[in-house]
């Protein structure tokens, strides 16, 4: 089975003084506007029939971009980060993800694994087999909630290690080279220790990098790079959530290996696209500055796609 996407992404993290850096996407349009903008890494993959379209076609094609549960959860099903997601929502989006350039790592997260030992073995093997790079599986209840609202709860240790058992014993038995990433919940209610704890406890079990969730502040995240080294640690910037801000040259001196920006795509679109809707149904216009329907679907590769149906000796699109 071919793992390029994950291949890469370890050849990335195993880089001397890299961080990787992955912005959240959440869908099709999402991932194609962040593959564009030429970002490192992306939570997605290319559909072998397509080349690149020309305009990607300048820009590194080494990207890479999270695939954000929240964002599953809000763009899909229109619902809050409360778990309401399932593995097949998250597996259906994983796959519109990594199908856009199979060449990019895309890394996702798996929440729970959605399940028992069981469905988490069954969560892995389909996640590698949509062709996700890397993913992460955490310790909250199976009510789980976005890592930086109050109220979290957690499962024991023993619950949790089997998960991730589960999950790197079902990697190694596919020889697939997908990463898996223990994500630990407890700082909140737990606290910083027994976060640590955790997170120690998930090396034994075998998981290739360690997310710990809503770090406080900027000496726990010293801390938590330097008590792992050399395991990689990831560092999860949402704006506005619980860990302090800071931008991708601040972690890289910290030492974290991965940094995401999930809900960087969501920020982005939800006060504009509010605004534009508003301005249609209260004043019956907008203030759009259109860029027209061509330009719209060249975005997500209109022009490679009829070349590509002239090149099999399609006619629908063909310009003679
Ligand atoms: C990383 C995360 O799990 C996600 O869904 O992308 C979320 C992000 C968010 O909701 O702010 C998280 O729990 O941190």
């Amino acid at each position: 089975m071919a793992m390029t996407g994950a291949k890469r992404l370890r050849e990335l993290m195993s880089k001397e003084d890299h961080i990787v850096v992955a912005p959240g996407v959440y869908d099709g349009l999402s991932g194609r506007i962040a593959l564009a903008a030429g970002a490192e890494v992306l939570y997605m993959v290319r559909p072998a029939h397509l080349t690149i379209p020309p305009f990607l076609s300048k820009i590194p094609i080494l990207t890479t971009a999270t695939q954000t549960g929240a964002g599953t959860n809000m763009s899909r099903l229109g619902t809050a980060d409360l778990g309401i997601a399932t593995l097949n929502d998250m597996l259906s989006n994983a796959s519109t993800i990594t199908s856009l350039s199979p060449s990019t790592p895309v890394i996702c997260d798996a929440d729970t694994g959605y399940g028992g030992p069981i469905m988490v073995a069954r969560t892995v093997r389909q996640y590698a087999l949509a062709g996700v790079a890397a993913l992460h599986i955490e310790d909250q209840v199976q009510e789980k909630r976005c890592g930086h609202l109050v109220g979290k709860q957690c499962v024991s240790r023993e619950v949790y290690y089997a998960r991730l058992r589960a999950a790197v014993k079902t990697r190694d038995e596919m020889g697939s080279q997908m990463m898996i990433i223990a994500r630990t919940d407890a700082r909140a209610d737990m606290g910083f220790e027994e976060a640590v704890e955790r997170l120690k406890g998930a090396v034994e079990c075998g998981v290739d990098a360690l997310f710990l969730e809503a770090l406080q502040s900027k000496e726990e995240c010293e801390k938590a790079v330097k008590i792992f080294a050399p395991t990689p640690v990831l560092l999860n910037m949402v704006p506005g959530g619980k860990t302090p801000q800071m931008g991708v040259k601040q972690a890289k001196e910290i030492g974290f290996k991965l940094y995401i920006n999930p809900t960087l795509g969501l920020e982005a679109v939800v006060r504009p696209l509010e605004k534009a809707y508003k301005m249609l149904v209260e004043q019956g216009t907008d203030e759009c500055e259109p860029i027209g329907p061509k330009a719209l679907f060249d975005i997500c590769g209109l022009n490679d796609a009829m070349a590509f149906d002239e090149s099999v000796g399609g006619a629908a699109f063909s310009s003679k």
